[in-house]
């Protein structure tokens, strides 16, 4: 009997990926692609949303071929991707109206300002889960309309369609030209009622945006559309957000299991079951994912840049060669290191939502150098997700006694030690850090009957626990400064 595979694809922020699985979760073949980050403006972050398709579909047939196996072992797609950027197509011809406006982008502050002076506040967090910010696709959506020429007039006729990312992958993949999206990422557009399971149509207005151009909103596992590929029909039947996706990848299953991504940005997510809780402390409600007729929430805290400060000291500053680079470096500190990054290029995220907030070095002295403000970089992480996990600690039931990680930057060790060491809780890190992309591989496996969901738990090994060192007086007072710090980094630019 010939073995099954499933096919995945995770469209982040930075590559297109595409992995085949076995019937054992191991990874069999491997395929990435590097986008361009384009910067038309300060501030201002967006994607080539052809080149999203063409990088995706590329890797997708070369992980096929070099992997060496046939089209018709493929029983399954899932899909993850970058959450909130935004594409509006011409249906018509397929051809996006303008470039994707990614998660990143702060163009629309003032339309939130706005929607902040009309009272809308509370009903959006109450309705969405979500703080008003312009990290989310709502009032993305609303520029591209009000700024592209001929954009609302041809939204009016019907012809424009929106989606985030996955929905223009699976309109593109799918031959009948399905327009859908999963609940997670519906939950991340700051339009989606996150209870109802509808899009909310006072938000809808305020933002005035016509419902005709929103996607179909489904479950994650579900049977979505078929990708045809050399005349066999490949179910895809998953769709989830990334971090979402990595919450599932690593199993976080229960009520209180939590997982951090550290990729470009940070995400903190927390498994909070079928019931909707609310945050008090600065931290998103959102859907982790649908299955079974079921809707399973999460508390999020979502850390604009980390990864990316590594990429500045690499690309920005030049002064290191590789991201991997930055851990000798580090090390070369010995003891405490006095100097702090507040790296709030983008602002700040969770739990203080400070678009205004810049970033900012302190603790300079006249031997400062190279290292120490790496070693800083990289401890500048691990201060903002302690930030995520207090805020998470005040807003749930029962302590977190360990924190999963993955994403690119939980391959240091010096950071993922200096974790362990802030957090007070131990910090393990799984063989396989690819948990985004198997989330989404997972998600199309069960639906397509691969795997039962209480088998993944199986597939999951540890590769390194960070225990922590600290004392609780050294913790405390090396919080403190980053608190300080922070501070003073916030409200800065007008
Ligand atoms: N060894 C490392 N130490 C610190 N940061 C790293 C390391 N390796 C990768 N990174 C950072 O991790 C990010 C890439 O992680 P990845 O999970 O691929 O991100 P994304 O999914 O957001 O594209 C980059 O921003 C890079 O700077
Ligand atoms: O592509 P990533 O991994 O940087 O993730 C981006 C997030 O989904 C933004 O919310």
């Amino acid at each position: 009997m010939s073995k099954k595979y499933i096919l995945a694809l995770d469209q982040g922020t930075t590559s297109s990926r595409a992995i085949i699985v076995d019937e054992k979760g191991t990874i069999v073949g491997m395929e990435q692609q590097e986008i361009q980050q384009i910067f038309p403006k300060s501030g201002w972050v967006e994607h080539d949303a052809l080149e999203i398709l063409e990088t995706q579909l590329s890797t997708l047939k070369k992980v096929i071929q070099k992997a060496t196996i046939s089209n018709v072992d493929i029983v399954g797609l899932g899909i993850t991707n970058q959450r909130e950027t935004t594409v509006i197509w011409n249906k018509n011809t397929g051809k996006p109206i303008y470039n994707a406006i990614v998660w990143q982008d702060k163009r629309t502050v003032a339309v939130c300002e706005t929607l902040k002076k009309e009272g809308l506040e509370k009903h959006i967090k109450q309705t969405t889960g979500l703080v008003v910010d312009a990290y989310f696709s709502g009032t993305k959506i609303h520029w591209i309309l009000e700024n592209v020429p001929k954009a609302r007039k041809e939204a009016d006729k019907g012809n424009l369609l929106f989606g985030t990312i996955d929905s223009w992958l699976l309109w593109n993949l799918t031959d009948k030209k399905v327009h859908a999206t999963d609940y997670s990422n519906a939950s991340r557009t700051m339009l989606f009622d996150i209870k109802n399971l509808c899009w909310d149509d006072t938000i809808l207005a305020a933002l005035n945006i016509p419902k005709s151009i929103l996607p179909e909103v489904k479950p994650s596992s579900f049977h979505f559309g078929d990708y045809v590929l050399d005349g066999h029909q490949i179910p895809i039947a998953g769709i989830a957000g990334d971090q979402q996706a990595a919450l599932f990848g690593q199993a976080c299953f229960k009520k209180g299991e939590a997982k951090n991504t550290y990729g470009t940005g940070c995400f903190l997510l927390m498994n909070t079951g079928t019931e909707l809780q609310f945050s008090k402390n600065g931290l998103l409600t959102t859907i982790a994912w649908g299955i079974d007729n079921k809707v399973y929430y999460a508390l999020e805290g979502s850390v604009f840049v980390a990864g990316a400060a590594i990429q500045w000291l690499r690309d920005g500053l030049q002064i290191i060669k590789s991201a991997e680079e930055s851990e000798a470096f580090a090390k070369e500190v010995k003891g405490e290191n006095p100097v702090i990054v507040v790296p709030a290029f983008a602002g700040l995220g969770a739990p203080y939502w400070d678009m205004y907030a810049r970033g900012a070095i302190f603790g300079l002295t006249r031997d400062t150098g190279k290292n120490h403000l790496i070693k800083a970089t990289l401890q500048s992480l691990a201060y903002q997700t302690k930030d995520l996990l207090v805020a998470m600690q005040n807003d749930a039931e029962t302590p977190l006694t360990s924190l999963k990680v993955d994403g690119g930057a939980s391959a240091n060790n010096l950071l993922m030690q200096f974790q362990a060491d802030m957090l007070d809780v131990v910090v393990e890190r799984p063989k396989i850090t690819e948990t985004t992309i198997m989330g989404a591989a997972y998600l199309a496996g069960i639906c397509v009957g691969l795997w039962k969901q209480e088998e993944i738990l199986s597939h999951r090994k540890i590769e390194q626990e960070f225990t922590p060192k600290y004392t609780s007086e050294k913790r405390e007072r090396l919080y403190k400064k980053w608190l300080k710090a922070l501070e003073r980094s916030k409200d800065w630019i007008d």
